[in-house]
């Protein structure tokens, strides 16, 4: 199994975290401070995304990255494979994504004189307490709505990429810098505009008994979201989902095509 895409997409998801982290802390009013933790989850996450695309993509057409210009794979096999990473990468992000919403989401960061402490200390404090107060599945609340969320709609994101950067190649050659660019860039705001209703109830899952009601699962969750605050709740974050994702994902895929292309 050629490994070049995991670290490839190791580092390209660092990269892109870099530039989106701004967005992300303001999404929620939280204080999510420090980047070690976003950039050592979601670098590892986002490894795991486009590791397991390519390598099914290869166990599908039997064509490396290289290959696939020359060869350029099926839409249809692109969104099966987009899928199936989007499925696997989530028991990676699972726990990572249930400490980043649990820290957004306290609003006193940091103990202040006469204000109460804060429930979590950071990001391993707060990966022990789930532990100890809902056992090591705790880590993985949200879990089905976050697999809900990411498994059609990585299949939408890398098949949104594969579509823009034909728009813009001449057939047999590779996408240029600016088609990567744009193209990732769409990539990312299509499959967030597709993801954030389910991002909202994923995150109210995720905060069930804390700042939420526990719900009896996703649909319910819907359910209750919906006779309290109405469709728009569904729309939640999506503008500054939009607004964060086109960079993030513009850099991602230009730094992923970048490090294939000099490995390659
Ligand atoms: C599947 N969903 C739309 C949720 C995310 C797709 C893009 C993931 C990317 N690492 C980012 O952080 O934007």
């Amino acid at each position: 199994m050629p490994v070049e895409e995991f670290v490839a997409g190791w580092i390209s998801g660092a990269l892109g975290l870099v530039l989106g982290h701004p967005f992300d802390t303001v999404k929620l009013l939280g204080f999510f401070k420090g980047m070690s933790f976003p950039i050592a989850s979601i670098a590892v996450v986002n490894s795991v995304l486009f590791g397991v695309y390519s390598n099914t993509l290869l166990a599908l057409t039997a064509t490396s990255h290289q290959e696939r210009r020359a060869q350029p794979p099926s839409y249809a096999h692109v969104f099966l494979a987009g899928c199936t990473g989007g499925f696997v990468q989530v028991y990676c992000l699972a726990p990572f994504d249930l400490i980043k919403v649990r820290l957004q989401n306290q609003t006193e960061p940091r103990a202040r004189p006469g204000s109460p402490p804060p429930r979590y200390r950071g990001p391993v404090h707060c990966a022990v307490s789930i532990c100890q107060e809902e056992g090591p599945r705790g880590l993985f609340r949200g879990a089905w709505a976050l697999m809900l969320r990411d498994t059609p709609t990585l299949g939408i994101y890398f098949v949104t990429y594969e579509w823009l950067c034909r728009q813009s190649t001449p057939e047999g050659q590779s996408p240029s810098s600016a088609s990567v660019l744009v193209a990732g860039g769409f990539a990312g705001i299509v499959s967030w505009a597709v993801a954030t209703p389910l991002d909202v109830i994923k995150s109210r899952m995720q905060m069930a008994g804390l700042k939420h009601r526990v719900y009896r699962g996703v649909l319910d969750c819907m359910a209750s979201s919906v006779r309290q605050e109405g469709l728009g709740v569904f729309f939640r974050g999506l503008t500054i989902n939009s607004a964060r994702a086109f960079p993030v994902n513009a850099v991602t895929f230009l730094s992923y095509e970048y490090l294939l292309r000099w490995w390659g």
